[in-house]
């Protein structure tokens, strides 16, 4: 008799990994990491191993995979797409422990000669058969359950690395460098080999996947979607996530726009064509077909040799442009294969050997706000410590506040961290039953942590800033070196090594602490020659006579380069008139939106910014100021004008531009808000609008008295 406790426990396992293998594979949304999924498969399968009166016919562990979807027309694979065995043991024994139940089960003695075996990357993305008729793309499917997969031809025809035709001309745009390239060697050795032409019926088995930076770009480009308001976005958890969701994609436009990336490993049905006896001479073919084959396919013979692959994958695992949760093992000869045959879901002739897993759960234990050197505030998750990646991590980033409401990441919250590759920790989604009662929703601080000025978002961005650009020490050698540089002050001398430095060692606080130095203190930081300390006194001596524009610029206020400080300083003419203007009055200089008033506004709003000026004129730095220029006279400003046919003296750009000096807004469309339209010859719609909608027309000489203030009719 089995104990109940043991049965409802397989009972209850068994609904749990259904509702993930769901989630993972129907769905493409997991809720758990795949460690975590794993562990529970493992904790069954040895329940049921165990107790073998406790399987069911249906459990997942006799299963592949999940449904096939019904949005999708239903594929009968000809030849079954199998599940891999995982060796979890992820030492060395992993390997050993395979080979040894391969010669086993092949009934080898130990004076038998090593086994040869292809290994292989495992890809973390999603398997897919392609079928060819002629060499023709006819059919692409998932995996589904092993037995019936998704029609998805139309998405993967969008993915550039799988050929649509064979043997005509190298798959067209082959992956640049390094991985994924096609051995140059077995192209050619293949090309040289009678009998490589493609079968009648040839079925290629890969995974699609997506490369990393490809997938940062996508969730960078997803979250400026969702910052500008955009309703049914998200960002993916990871990527094989946004590769499976690319491929069962229902519209072909969405999977079109979606980077995806192949790799051919394998092969179902095979129709005609030449022989072959192992694994390699495939994969060897399925390259010279056209196929991207990984350049990291090996052979190897014995155990000893899979031990060093898996060692020298992993090492290499973080520098690889996309993400793998192992590698695999094969026996190379298909006679072999043949031999071993198969268990209910996988092949006994292939393991999958995987790396400690790229994504853990583990809990917020709090959400700190860090600046960045250009004054950029990110909430970064404190973690309880977790091994992830091959690293212990202890913090993730939120990347911004809109993220952080979107996941809704709180304190205590147990969340699923993903860091894979040299991408910096990121806890990708919170695992929602685990929340603790009383968890409060998280907000950005008003002001910046590091220096207390005001931290602003502007409309349209994800990010807050610190407006303490001047006095922020997170931003000091950011605010220093573009102080510093040519087109500011242009201090010789003073480069990005040597501000490490100054602010390392901790002579330089501020920017007048620049000017405060001296030679003594120059002299005293490493390094630091006499001649360079003299040179370099001498540069910011020199800097100390400059212009107005110049000091603007190099102050480092957001959205203001150096046409708008010009512009700036030959509105006001003197600094301290802009200091004190106020958003109205930003807005009246040439080319200042509201934006950017705002932003210039903010700054000088600082008390610590102005002191920094301050001490800086203090400093002896000195410009020119001069008288604020008389504004000329914009008699349109606030009107909207629409220009249409030719006029018989005015071009159509000096027109414009006429009409921009008087302040007017040039519209290229009529509409109820157009104040005036001006038509010349052969006006067309754009003249009729304007009369069914009532809108004044005026011709060059109305023009002309609208341009000089009069009335213009
Ligand atoms: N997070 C969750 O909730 C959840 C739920 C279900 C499954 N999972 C995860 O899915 C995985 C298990 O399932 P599976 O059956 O899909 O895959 P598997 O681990 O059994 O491996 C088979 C798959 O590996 C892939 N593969 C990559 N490189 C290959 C190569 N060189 N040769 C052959 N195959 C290669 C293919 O897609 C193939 O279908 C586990 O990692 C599990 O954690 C996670
Ligand atoms: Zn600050």
């Amino acid at each position: 008799m089995i104990p109940a406790k043991l049965r409802e426990r397989a009972d209850a396992l068994r609904e749990l990994l259904h509702h993930h293998a769901h989630q993972y594979y129907v769905l493409d949304a997991p809720e758990l990491p795949d460690a975590e999924y794993d562990k529970l498969f493992a904790e069954l399968q040895s329940l049921e191993e165990q107790h073998p009166e406790l399987a069911t016919p249906d459990s997942p562990t006799r299963r592949v995979g999940g449904k096939a979807l019904d949005a999708f027309a239903k594929v009968r694979h000809k030849v079954p797409m199998l599940s891999i065995r995982t060796e979890t043991d992820i030492e060395a024994s992993g390997a050993r422990n395979f080979d040894a139940r391969v010669r086993r089960e092949l009934g080898l003695k130990e004076d038998d000669p090593p086994i040869e075996y292809v290994a292989e990357l495992k890809f973390d993305g999603l398997a897919i058969n392609l079928r060819y008729e002629d060499g023709v793309l006819v059919q692409a499917a998932t995996r589904g359950d092993g037995e019936i997969g998704e029609d998805v031809t139309q998405n993967i025809r969008t993915v550039g690395q799988i050929p649509l035709r064979l043997g005509e001309r190298p798959h067209p745009n082959p992956p640049s460098e390094g991985e994924g390239a096609t051995p140059k060697h077995s192209l050619s050795r293949l090309r040289e080999r009678a009998g490589v032409r493609v079968p009648p019926i040839l079925e290629v088995r890969g995974e699609v996947y997506m490369r990393r930076d490809d997938f940062e770009r996508l969730n960078e480009l997803q979250r400026e979607k969702i910052a500008r308001g955009a309703k049914n976005e998200k960002t993916f958890v990871n990527p094989r996530n946004a590769a499976a969701g690319a491929v069962r994609q229902l519209d072909p436009a969405i999977a079109r726009q979606r980077p995806l990336s192949f790799y051919a490993y394998g092969w179902g049905e095979i129709e005609g064509g030449p022989a072959f006896e192992t694994h390699h001479q495939l994969l060897q073919a399925l390259a010279a077909w056209g196929f991207p084959v990984s350049q990291r396919t090996v052979l190897a013979r014995g155990a000893e040799e899979l031990v060093a692959y898996h060692q020298a994958v992993g090492r290499e695992r973080d520098s690889l442009p996309f993400d793998i949760d192992g590698v695999v093992y094969k026996v190379n000869s298909l006679a072999l294969q043949k031999q071993l045959g198969f268990v209910t879901r996988e092949p006994r002739w292939a393991v999958a050997h995987k790396f400690p897993a790229q994504e853990q759960l583990t809990t917020v234990e709090s959400i700190d706000v860090y600046v960045g050197r250009t004054g950029k505030l990110t909430p970064v998750a404190r973690l309880v410590p977790v091994f992830v990646g091959g690293v212990t991590v202890t913090n993730a980033t939120l990347h911004n506040e809109d993220e952080v409401h979107r996941k809704d990441v709180r304190v205590g919250d147990t969340v699923i961290v993903r860091r894979a590759g040299d991408v910096i920790p990121e806890v990708v989604a919170v695992v929602p039953d685990r929340r603790v009662p009383g968890a409060q929703e998280f907000h950005m601080p008003a002001t910046c942590p590091v220096c207390g000025s005001a931290a602003v978002r502007e409309e349209g961005e994800a990010d807050h800033r610190c407006t303490g650009g001047l006095f922020c020490g997170a931003q000091r050698k950011h605010a220093i070196l573009h102080f510093a540089q040519r087109r500011a002050m242009d201090i010789e001398g003073l480069g990005e090594k040597l501000v490490d430095q100054m602010v390392d060692a901790g002579v330089i606080r501020v920017l007048p602490d620049l000017y405060r130095l001296g030679l003594q203190g120059l002299v005293a930081l490493e390094r630091m020659g006499d001649k360079s300390a003299q040179n370099l006194l001498a540069a910011l001596e020199k800097s100390k006579s400059t212009t107005l524009p110049r000091f603007l610029y190099g102050l480092g206020i957001r959205h203001v380069g150096e046409s708008t400080a010009r512009d700036l300083a030959r509105h006001f003419g003197q600094l301290d008139r802009i200091m004190d203007a106020s958003v109205e009055q930003l807005l009246e200089v040439a080319d200042v939106g509201p934006v950017v008033a705002e932003s210039i506004h903010a700054f000088f709003e600082q008390p610590h910014n102005r002191e920094v000026i301050e001490q800086l004129r203090a400093c002896g730095l000195h410009w020119e100021e001069g008288e604020p220029a008389v504004q000329a006279p914009r008699p349109l400003a606030s009107k909207t004008v629409v220009l249409t046919g030719t006029l018989p003296a005015l071009s159509r750009d000096e027109a414009k531009e006429l009409l921009e000096a008087a302040g007017a807004k040039v519209a290229g469309s009529v509409s109820k808000k157009t104040d005036y339209v001006v038509a010349g010859a052969e006006a067309g719609s754009k003249l009729d609008k304007a009369r069914e909608l009532g809108v004044p027309v005026l011709d060059e000489d109305g023009l002309r008295r609208l341009l000089s203030g009069a009335s213009p009719t």
